[in-house]
């Protein structure tokens, strides 16, 4: 079926770059030049997919999008948003944006793909929601087979039904996130938000505004009062991804906002109470850091209430194989394809690796599998081909522009698709390979396009 975009932009030169797009494509493209111009079309017409400018000549993106969403709960967008501001790109994530888009835009094919990937990922939910429910919440479930996440996970309904701060602990992609969200949907507060923030990946002073929110003029730039996601995470959970690479000064703000139950904006004169629970996870040994003095003690012990550890794949080999298959089923439907089931040899081959990227590599290479044929079982070739000879394959495989500029960005495209595979998807783990800082690498990723988490386009 043909799918609708509707493109909401006062700029002519962005309008007519997509118009071009769209020229050879099978999707309808309507272009709304303001934020009325697009209220009117959605009246009489229902989109797959809404593409946002932030700055419109009778609007903000995001408070349009805000303002969709509230008729529409399930309307996919995506923000095009002028600079590389990531309070905008974050914001827009929690209003439900897939992705941001930053202008001037990269390359035409990053703008297509990421495109292509918001209206696939729309036809797979509309799909899944079709084919799963009432299934559907049960499949987004961790799959829990293994004696040890058994252990895991009853511990983890325990913690639940009090409000104590947990620290979850494990290596990278082992599932910490998947733990935090299954302690919130548990939990008194479910009908409350989950927000997760990545404390790694921000810069310390985006972080600080970004996480206690700030009052209008509080810095060049802060145009307009911003809760913060402490104040948005009120009556629900806050998930604080890779605590451990928080800086010392922001433990202390962090501490003291546990402490008083009470959130001090920048720039404000006045507290705001609120009413959060605390998740934090870290792929770091902070015992370790806080015995060096680089993690505060009190918060630490604040904090880790409740310690909960996830053994890293290769300790759960009996899971492997049932992820595998859970994978294999979620990217057939998702890519309405039939391909499997896993020969003999392909099942050793799984439950033989290391898998030092976890539960998350495994995914991500069942993701490759699928996305790279038709139909057919899949041997154990499926899962070496990636790797031989990556790097010669990468390059012959690049078809680089002649234009010189354009063939760097191929150039650093593949590179970095290529490094965030190596390093199992971890953005800090990709950094040391890189040798460079955690912030440096994510600055990199967006400005390209590539999905931190999962290494495509975005
Ligand atoms: N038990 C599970 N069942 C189903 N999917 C899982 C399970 N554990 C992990 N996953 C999947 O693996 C991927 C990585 O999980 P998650 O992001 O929770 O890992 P993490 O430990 O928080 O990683 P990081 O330290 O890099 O933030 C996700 O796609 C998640 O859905």
């Amino acid at each position: 079926m043909q799918q609708s975009v509707l493109l909401v932009e006062d700029d002519p030169h962005t309008g007519a770059l997509f118009q071009g797009l769209f020229e050879d494509r099978d999707s309808q493209l309507v272009w709304a030049q303001t934020g009325g111009d697009a209220r009117s079309r959605l009246r009489n017409q229902d989109f797959d997919l809404l593409v946002l400018d932030q700055r419109l000549p009778d609007a903000q993106g995001i408070d349009l999008l805000r303002e969709i969403r509230a008729r529409r709960p399930r309307q996919a967008a995506l923000l095009i948003t002028g600079y590389s501001d990531i309070a905008d790109a974050v914001t827009a994530m929690r209003e439900g944006a897939q992705d941001y888009l930053t202008k001037p835009f990269e390359s035409l094919s990053v703008l297509e793909a990421a495109i292509d990937r918001a209206l696939s990922f729309e036809s797979a939910r509309q799909h899944s929601r079709q084919v799963g429910e009432p299934g559907g919440d049960r499949d987004r479930r961790p799959l829990v087979v293994s004696k040890a996440m058994r252990h895991l996970m009853e511990q983890a309904d325990l913690v639940a039904a009090s409000d104590a701060g947990v620290l979850v602990s494990g290596e990278t992609g082992t599932g910490k996130g998947v733990i935090a969200q299954h302690i919130h949907h548990a939990s008194r507060r479910s009908k409350g938000p989950f927000i997760a923030v990545d404390c790694g990946a921000i810069p310390e002073n985006l972080l600080e505004g970004l996480l206690f929110g700030y009052e209008r003029g509080a810095f060049t730039g802060a145009s307009q009062a911003n809760p913060g996601l402490v104040e948005a995470a009120h009556q629900g959970t806050l998930f604080l991804d890779e605590l451990g690479e928080m800086s010392p000064r922001l433990q202390m703000t962090l501490l003291r906002v546990l402490e008083e139950r009470a959130v001090l904006r920048l720039g404000a004169s006045q507290p705001r109470p609120c009413d959060f629970r605390v998740i934090a996870a870290t792929h770091r040994n902070l015992h370790e850091a806080v015995k060096e003095g680089r993690f505060r003690a009190d918060l630490f012990y604040r904090l880790r209430a409740v310690e909960l550890h996830v053994p890293p794949l290769r300790e759960r080999r009996d899971a492997i194989v049932p992820l595998a298959e859970r994978f294999l089923a979620e990217f057939n439907a998702r890519d309405e394809r039939n391909i499997g089931p896993f020969t003999d040899d392909a099942v050793q081959y799984m439950q033989a690796a290391p898998w030092p990227g976890n539960v998350r590599e495994l995914r991500h290479t069942i993701e490759r599998i699928v996305a790279t044929r038709l139909d057919g079982p899949i041997g154990f070739g499926a899962f070496t081909a990636g790797e031989q000879n990556a790097g010669t394959m990468a390059l012959q495989e690049l078809q680089l522009p002649l234009d010189a500029r354009q063939a760097q960005d191929h150039f650093e495209q593949a590179y970095l698709r290529q490094l965030m595979d190596r390093a199992g998807h971890n953005v800090s783990q990709a950094a040391r390979l890189a040798g460079l800082s955690r912030q440096a690498l994510h600055a990199r990723l967006v400005r390209t396009g590539i999905h931190p988490r999962n290494g495509r386009p975005s």
